[in-house]
């Protein structure tokens, strides 16, 4: 069987792990840990640390979580880097609303930060990751911006950035939209799953 079909026939036959012994198929809307799935995955939950914009802790747990429909797409990108000898790093996930509202005392512009009092924002929809590369050590990928430089070099013109950092975002964002994704324009490491799902929060 080629592999491309025999990932997809795994992908079909996938059952939550974490209970495994009840064999039930995993819907969509789930909310999984990504590292169940994609263990070569770099997990840098930034809002778990004090290591971001905020300067302060906002999540108590450091599991990043995706609904299983998500996830499934970012398996398929993730097969693909596995050839390249690179892993994707996950600074953020499922980002549940009262921390879209922490998060928005800090910066409140629409452009860096989506405003929580106007709709149920991307990252608490479950399908929407701020994603970014290492090599195969754990190496970062050069690219065109740190996590939430909240500048004109996080967009996606790439333009007064270093050549190599237009690239590796051009591919990473190449790759993305192959499996369905799409990029927020004012940060190239902000992607949302072209579907929606009912989430379903453990
Ligand atoms: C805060 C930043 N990491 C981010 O995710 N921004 C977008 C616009 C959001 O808040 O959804
Ligand atoms: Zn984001």
């Amino acid at each position: 069987m080629p592999q491309a079909a025999a990932n997809d026939t795994k992908l079909k036959n996938m059952y939550n792990t974490k209970n495994d012994n009840t064999k039930l198929p995993v819907p969509d809307g789930q909310l999984v840990r990504i590292s169940d799935y994609i263990p070569q995955a770099v997990i840098d939950l930034r809002y778990a640390t004090e290591n971001n914009f905020t300067g302060k802790r906002i999540y108590s747990s450091s599991e990043a979580l995706l609904c299983f429909g998500t996830v499934k797409k970012l398996i398929k990108v993730q097969q693909e880097l596995d050839a390249m000898g690179l892993r994707i790093v996950v600074w953020d996930a499922y980002r549940p609303m009262e921390a879209q509202f922490r998060l928005w005392e800090v910066c409140p512009d629409p452009t860096f930060v989506a405003d929580p009092r106007r709709e149920i924002t991307a990252h608490a929809r479950g399908n929407t990751v701020d994603i970014s590369l290492t090599g195969a050590d754990g190496t970062p990928v050069e690219m065109p911006s740190e996590f939430d430089d909240f500048s004109s070099r996080a967009d996606r013109s790439y333009t007064n950035i270093p050549e190599n950092a237009r690239e590796n975002a051009l591919m990473l964002e190449k790759l993305m939209e192959k499996f369905g994704f799409t990029g927020y324009f004012n940060e190239w490491w902000h992607y949302s799953d072209n579907e929606e799902y009912d989430i379903i929060v453990r």
